[in-house]
């Protein structure tokens, strides 16, 4: 079921949350949102579900207007907030069998079965909810979301908070979901590579306006530039290499090694005198391909030409 957001406008007082984005989400995809905190992630998925209206602007959901056919649309888009919790003393099956009898699901006893086998929490369903983890709390969540099998998932950063095994769970579950049903998933996430590995398009927002967009692939490589991590063989060498790097590109010296940022064919050169004419200044070299954090950076580069953020060591966005 596509999504379309057309020129989306919120305030709250004085801020502005969101500016205007408009973006399509294809039917079937599974879609990542971007941005830095407080960039209007949250607000953009609580207008999407029908929580709340916007100033200006249209939000569709499979052609139906969120504003106008809020309660049908709710049918179809099953939302896991930011923030989920339950009654601590009901059992996982117990808070699926209440979420399941609102919604007036039928057969609904081999459907809360199927969605605890999908989160993996079948062995822990009548444990209280108050000694479940953090990343099984989340796994709940989710559950309760698939109950009504929506065509439509909006997930608002469905891993925060979860340990690596937790996150690790998570991604197999999404990806069986983008693989055995024709859901259109949308989730915000502030991990890069979480959204290279489940998404095909995102979009990057940034105070409430879009900022980048596109199929993960296309915004990966969109300069064509790479990166070659050079070591010196020695301290004694390093003078010497930079000289020679400084010819084929921008170099950062990190103090381990030399980064060289220059087109591939450039590249190639590069590699090929580091690996002969000058084979006895390097210890190694690696040559890196873009990954979707620089792309990320450079959608929020300033507009009147500002340097871009600093490129993040780990895959964490700073906020
Ligand atoms: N109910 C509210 N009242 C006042 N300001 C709000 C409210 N909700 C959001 N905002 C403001 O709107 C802006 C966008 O917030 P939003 O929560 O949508 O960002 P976000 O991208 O989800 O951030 P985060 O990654 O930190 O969750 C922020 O400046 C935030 O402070």
């Amino acid at each position: 079921m596509q999504l379309t957001i057309t020129d989306v406008h919120k305030r709250y007082g004085d801020v502005v949350a969101l500016d205007g984005p408009s973006f399509e989400v294809p039917s079937g995809s599974t879609f990542g949102v971007l941005g830095t905190n407080g960039a209007g992630k949250t607000t953009l998925f609580e207008l999407l579900v029908g929580h709340d209206r916007p100033d200006g602007g249209t939000i569709e959901v499979g052609g139906l207007d969120v504003e106008r056919a809020g309660h049908r649309v709710r049918e179809r888009v099953g939302f896991l907030p930011e923030h989920t919790g339950f009654p601590a003393a009901l059992t996982g099956r117990e808070v699926l069998s209440i979420h399941a009898r609102i919604r007036g699901l039928e057969d609904r006893h081999a459907r809360i079965e199927d969605c605890l086998e999908i989160v993996g929490l079948t062995d822990a369903a009548d444990r209280a909810v108050e000694g479940y983890s953090n990343g099984m709390g989340r796994r709940l969540g989710l559950a309760a979301t698939l109950l009504a099998e929506p065509p439509v998932l909006v997930l608002d950063e469905p891993t925060a908070g979860l340990d690596p095994r937790g996150v690790a769970a998570f991604h197999r579950i999404i990806e069986r979901i983008d693989r055995e049903t024709d859901a259109t998933v949308v989730l915000s996430s502030h991990v890069l590579s979480e959204v290279e590995r489940l998404c095909d398009e995102v979009v990057v927002l940034q105070d409430g306006t879009l900022r980048a967009a596109g199929a993960v692939d296309d915004l990966r490589s969109n300069d064509g530039r790479v990166t070659v991590t050079v070591r010196p063989a020695s301290e004694g060498d390093r003078p010497a290499l930079l000289t020679v790097v400084r010819r084929y590109g921008d170099v950062t010296d990190t103090g381990d090694a030399l980064e060289v940022a220059c087109d591939r064919e450039t590249a190639f050169d590069l590699v090929a005198a580091l690996g002969e004419s000058h084979r006895k200044l390097v210890d190694r070299f690696e040559v890196r391909e873009p990954g979707l954090e620089a792309a990320f950076h450079e959608a929020l580069e300033n507009e009147d030409g500002d340097e871009p953020a600093e490129t993040a060591t780990t895959e964490e966005i700073p906020s």
